[in-house]
């Protein structure tokens, strides 16, 4: 479990009841040797309470790590602390990189959305793992976002510190996202909203791992 997560998979789940665990578990498969992979699930629950988030973590570490998938808490650093999460990843008007790093232990993984190479520069100097690029296209799963940056942007933060590409990304769009110097992708709805959602999963890890 050395190398930096490229397939993140962020949740869409309202509570992680059985039926959303049973999803979530069917799209991620079991890890088997040679089989490509979502190598990390995002925690990303807007409207859950701090103790939920930390109970669906724990949850989700318990079934994810012994498939050697991670588990990477959006926003907060401290509800990714109490649960024993992977890792965290930091928007912009979360806590800085900087004081995430002076908190976290060593090996926690630190991401950061960058929306191009001066953000990418000062995350990387603070410490972060990996930048969340995006929106790289459009996407109707957030409202509120900048225009689509584009390929060319993706590729000049993506020189600066390992870019997982998020924003409209498809199957589709994989192969131009992975050439451009992309890490790896982000996604919500091309896995989530497709009518065979563990198809979509293993459509995108096969061409972000062959990339
Ligand atoms: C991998 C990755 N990149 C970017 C984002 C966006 O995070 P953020 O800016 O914190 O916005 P919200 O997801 O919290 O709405 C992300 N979640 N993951
Ligand atoms: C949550 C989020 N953050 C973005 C950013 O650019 O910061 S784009 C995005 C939505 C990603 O969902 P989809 O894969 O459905 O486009
Ligand atoms: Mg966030």
């Amino acid at each position: 479990m050395d190398v930096l997560p490229r397939f993140h998979l962020i949740t869409d789940f309202g509570p992680l009841d059985r039926d959303a665990l049973t999803r979530l578990l069917a799209v991620v498969g079991e890890g088997a040797v040679g089989t490509p992979r979502v190598d990390a699930v995002q925690v990303r629950a807007k409207q859950a309470s701090d103790r939920e988030v930390v109970a669906w973590t724990r949850e989700l570490l318990a079934e994810l790590a012994p498939r050697g998938t991670r588990v990477i808490v959006n926003d907060r650093l401290d509800v990714a602390l109490a649960a024993g999460a992977h890792g965290v990843h930091l928007g912009r008007n979360d806590l800085s990189v900087a004081d995430a790093r002076a908190l976290a232990p060593v090996d926690f993984l630190v991401g950061a959305t960058c929306r191009g190479p001066e953000h990418a520069i000062a995350a990387r100097a603070e410490g972060a793992d990996y930048a969340g690029v995006g929106p790289v296209h459009a996407t109707s799963t957030k409202d509120g976002l900048p225009d689509p940056l584009g390929l060319d942007v993706l590729a000049a933060t993506a020189r600066e510190i390992p870019a997982i590409a998020i924003g409209g990304i498809t199957a589709a769009r994989v192969r131009d996202v992975m050439t451009s110097g992309a890490h790896g992708v982000a996604v919500v709805a091309a896995v989530w909203k497709d009518p065979d959602p563990p198809g979509a999963a293993r459509e995108i890890a096969e061409l972000v791992h062959t990339s």
